[in-house]
């Protein structure tokens, strides 16, 4: 990554009050330098701009940061691992598993998994509604927080991924503005229990991170 653009990073990382160590600075670059190499190949993301990329993809993922606690996370239709891949750079202790039905996807964020050696990730490759049934050789785990960006309606979200959601458990949305009619669309046995502003370095636009929780049945 080019110097100018790693201080732009490095900027927006000093903007949301995370308090990384150099060598997780330059894994979040590496990130991005694998992200445009496999992008042209494999068609990832629209984002093509690597300035865009660092504000849009990475600034955006890590504003999460502060509000996951470290439960085992499930990053819901991660595509190219987003939040996913930044939250196990800055997070080396969260057991964080990336799901995506994409080959091509899955492809990528298994060699992201070996070329920035992030031991708390596992990648699945399958559809998140038949994650948990063992359809795609998965092992039966819940996770207390199922995260998504740029996924699904909140309706769908938590309707395709009920079975992979702990008791205690809590889906995680990232959304732009307050989406009211996702919020009025839900099923009876969810409910918001906080909407928090999130505030992206050199981003315009709002963004909310919409916590849902099950109710007790
Ligand atoms: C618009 S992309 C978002 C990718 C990434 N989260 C981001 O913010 O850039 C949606 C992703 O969801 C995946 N997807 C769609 N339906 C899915 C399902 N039922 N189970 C798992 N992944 C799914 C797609 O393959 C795609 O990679």
């Amino acid at each position: 990554m080019e110097t100018a653009l790693k201080q732009q990073l490095i900027q927006g990382v000093d903007r949301l009050e995370l308090d990384l160590t150099t060598s997780q600075v330059d894994l979040l670059a590496d990130y991005i330098d694998l992200l445009m190499k496999w992008n042209k190949a494999y068609n990832l993301t629209a984002i093509r701009d690597p300035k865009e990329m660092v504000v849009k993809h990475l600034l955006d993922s890590l504003s999460i940061v502060k509000h996951i606690d470290d439960s085992p996370l499930l990053d819901v239709g991660t595509g190219p691992g987003l939040p996913g891949i930044p939250l196990a750079i800055t997070r080396p202790e969260l057991d964080i598993t990336l799901l995506d039905s994409n080959g091509k996807k899955t492809r990528f964020l298994t060699q992201a998994k070996t070329s920035l050696k992030l031991e708390n990730v596992t990648v699945i490759h399958g559809r998140v509604e038949q994650a948990v049934s063992g359809a795609n050789g998965n092992s039966d785990k819940r996770y207390k927080i199922v995260t998504s960006r740029a996924f699904a309606s909140l309706s769908d979200m938590v309707t395709l991924a009920r079975d992979t959601l702990a008791e205690d458990g809590r889906f995680v949305a990232m959304k732009g503005v307050v989406p009211d009619e996702e919020i009025a669309d839900l099923p009876g046995w969810v409910s918001v229990e906080e909407i928090i502003p999130l505030h992206v370095p050199n981003l315009e636009g709002e963004r909310h991170l919409i916590i849902l929780k099950p109710d007790a049945s």
